[in-house]
């Protein structure tokens, strides 16, 4: 028996588990398989000590340098001395916590306590038409444009989401800004269109999947943002793909990840890259994490800030609407080859 708690992932996706045993897996499926099952290998991601941004010319410089550097070759890096706080960090996880134990169906209908979270409950793949396309994962996907803490139900959790939206969205529009200036841009295209209130914070549990590793806790993916700031828990999982091979992030306690997406490469004109991720699902033991999404408004046009562009010019809402709709059709994301001139017409 699931816990009253978790999303009943067996009996509404009994279709797709009935079709596996008896077909093992579709044409389609093994396809997916077949791009995705590379080994696994260890690697150490770069880990960059931000505290030299502060220090003087020469030690700030290389630190930028660093970061550039790992965006432009991993488009993945981790970062310490961030200025996120370790306390802040514990105490987000345990209102997370909190509000995950609630039961499956106050989730789903809105939990009264959390106004703020009304609507954001996401659980599974809707589009899966077989068990490797579904996420045995549970998420709440949180607007920061809802007013959190103006909102009629103030509890000790809108005020920890406020806080910590505060510190990581200064530190999100810090790391845009320097990597704009290593493209050798002008300052302030950040500040201007990626406001504070355009962001996401997605919050996400992975229940311990004694399938696994039938079914990923979450797809391969790329972020549709600029940049995701990603705090993970200590029990692991998430991997991210490197040259046709899938690394496993190790968890490090107090370091923070940074995801280039799609957004940026398009905007660097693929000098940074946004690298697929995805997260496998722990056979014994329920995994949290936080996402910070660094977005700008749905009108902010995304093109190459430099001279020649790789991608046609796209506005972010014509983006997020094009992913839906291929996810719609195709079911699955296509993302920035969409948007590449030759592309336009051709499926994918
Ligand atoms: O939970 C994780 O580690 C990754 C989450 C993620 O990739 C996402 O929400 O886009
Ligand atoms: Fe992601």
């Amino acid at each position: 028996m699931e816990p009253i708690s978790d999303p009943p992932f067996r009996s509404f996706y009994k279709k797709l588990f009935d079709n596996h045993s008896i077909n093992g897996s579709s044409a389609k499926c093994n396809e997916i398989e077949a791009l995705h099952e590379t080994k696994e290998c260890e690697f150490e991601l770069p880990l960059i000590d931000l505290s030299r941004l502060n220090q003087d010319g020469f030690s700030s410089e290389d630190c930028k340098r660093e970061i550039a550097e790992a965006a432009q070759e991993w488009g993945f890096f981790q970062v310490v001395n961030h200025g996120v706080s370790s306390e802040i960090l514990e105490k987000m996880r345990c209102e997370q916590m909190k509000v995950f134990k609630k039961p499956f169906q106050e989730k789903v209908s809105g939990l009264r306590e959390f106004d703020f979270l009304a609507g954001s409950y996401r659980w599974g793949t809707p589009s899966a038409t077989c068990l490797r396309q579904l996420a045995w994962s549970e998420a709440f996907h949180v607007p920061l444009s809802t007013e959190i803490s103006s909102m009629a139900g103030v509890t000790g959790f809108s005020i920890t989401m406020k806080e910590y939206a505060k510190i990581v969205s200064d530190l999100a529009e810090k790391l845009a800004e320097i990597l704009a200036e290593k493209l050798g841009q002008k300052p302030g295209f950040f500040k201007e269109n990626c406001l504070p209130s355009m962001c996401y914070i997605r919050m996400s549990r992975y229940p311990f999947c004694p399938i696994s590793p039938q079914v990923f806790g979450l797809m391969p993916h790329t972020d549709s943002d600029f940049l995701t700031i990603l705090h993970q828990d200590h029990i692991g999982g998430l991997q991210l793909l490197k040259n046709g091979k899938w690394i496993a992030v190790k968890p490090k306690q107090e370091t923070l990840i940074i995801i280039i997406g799609d957004l940026f490469q398009a905007w660097s004109n693929d000098v940074y890259k946004s690298v697929e991720h995805r997260v496998v699902a722990n056979k014994h033991f329920e995994r949290f994490s936080i996402a910070y999404f660094l977005c700008p408004s749905k009108e902010t046009v995304i093109e190459s800030c430099g001279e020649s562009s790789t991608y046609r010019r796209f506005s972010f809402g014509e983006f997020r609407q094009q992913v839906q709709d291929d996810v719609k059709r195709f079911g699955h994301k296509v993302g920035l080859p969409r948007f590449l001139p030759s592309m336009n017409h051709i499926n994918p």
